[in-house]
């Protein structure tokens, strides 16, 4: 009830504090702030050690860490409102132990990432970017012919995290005529496609690897050195996660091997620094950290924002809270 609500006793917009880089803004076209009273330190600062004691809800914008440091700063929070569908850079453990609620993206970047996870794989398996640079280059008219590529129709998928991302990567990919099977932390009663245990006998049952899962300590490096030698010489990746849900150096190495087909990464360990040895390579598909990059994807995100701070100031349920388990 809005009697029971401090941020409601008056006509105000509520106060939300902005954590962000400096680097890193709003997209566009922000609708957030004509609803709440946003307060950012990197264009209004100093923000004063009492202002910020009262702070409630923190609205992390992009990728920037919070720490149990950060939060010592702000003893009233009481929900941190996520702008990613990762959120491997909010401590949950110690947001769970201080009875902070965390949200994230929810499902408002999904399909952009899901598509752009099949053009990645469209990208490795018909050499997409190594066409074009073929023809940019002038080599067509001196070499003639470019290799073949291989046929995206049959290929058995292997999706690691059947989440939102995943569970869309699935629906394209089925339509492309690819047999599904997942791995997740849980088997999905409602699901159908055939689910196996470990990463390890995935990879063995498919010709590629999708990873799409969230990053947290059971999942860093879950596609390892074994994941790799299970999925094959043929066998692709592509990761549109987080850069150490994949052993980055062991999949350079493999590559360079000749010991796995390709890859196509939108994500990496150690970001925006990407292994050279990768730069070379016409089987591997490289892109900055932007499948979720589209003004669509940003729009549907700012609804995501704006309806978990609605909900957060009048006691309503989150409409995209994440659970530490
Ligand atoms: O990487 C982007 C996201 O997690 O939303």
């Amino acid at each position: 009830m809005a009697g029971e609500n401090p941020n409601f006793q008056n006509t105000d917009p509520p106060t939300v504090l902005v954590h962000r880089f400096p680097t890193f803004d709003f997209p566009p076209g922000n609708r957030l702030s004509t609803q709440f009273h946003l307060l950012d330190p990197i264009t209004s600062p100093p923000t004063s050690p009492v202002l910020l004691h009262s702070i409630r809800a923190l609205l992390c914008i992009g990728p920037v860490p919070v720490t149990p440091e950060t939060l010592n700063r702000l003893p009233s929070l009481q929900i941190i409102v996520g702008s990613s569908a990762g959120v491997d850079h909010i401590d949950l453990t110690e947001c769970s132990r201080r009875n902070i609620a965390v949200t994230n993206a929810g499902s408002a970047f999904s399909e952009d990432t899901a598509d752009y996870a099949v053009a990645l794989l469209f990208g490795v398996l018909r050499r997409l970017p190594a066409g074009d640079r073929y023809v940019r280059d002038g080599f067509w008219p001196v070499n003639g012919d470019f290799p073949l590529g291989f046929k995206l129709g049959a290929k058995r998928v292997g999706i690691l995290g059947l989440g939102s991302i995943g569970s869309e990567v699935a629906k394209r990919l089925a339509a492309f005529g690819c047999s599904i099977a997942y791995f997740s932390r849980k088997k999905k009663t409602s699901v159908l496609f055939p689910y196996y245990e470990n990463a390890i006998d995935l990879a063995a049952n498919s010709d590629v690897l999708i990873v799409c899962c969230a990053l947290n300590d059971e999942t860093h490096h879950i596609v390892n050195k074994d994941v790799m030698v299970a999925l094959g010489k043929e066998g692709v990746i592509i990761n549109v996660g987080r850069g150490p849900l994949v052993d980055e150096k062991q999949l350079v190495e493999f590559l360079v091997r000749g010991e796995l087909g390709g890859a196509g990464l939108d994500v990496f360990e150690n970001e925006p620094n990407v292994p050279k040895e990768l730069l070379e390579r016409d089987n591997v598909v490289l892109s900055p950290h932007c499948s979720v990059a589209t003004p669509e994807s940003f729009e549907a995100l700012q609804d995501v924002i704006i309806a978990n701070l609605k909900a957060f100031f009048s006691n309503k349920p989150l409409v995209s809270p994440v659970q530490k388990d």
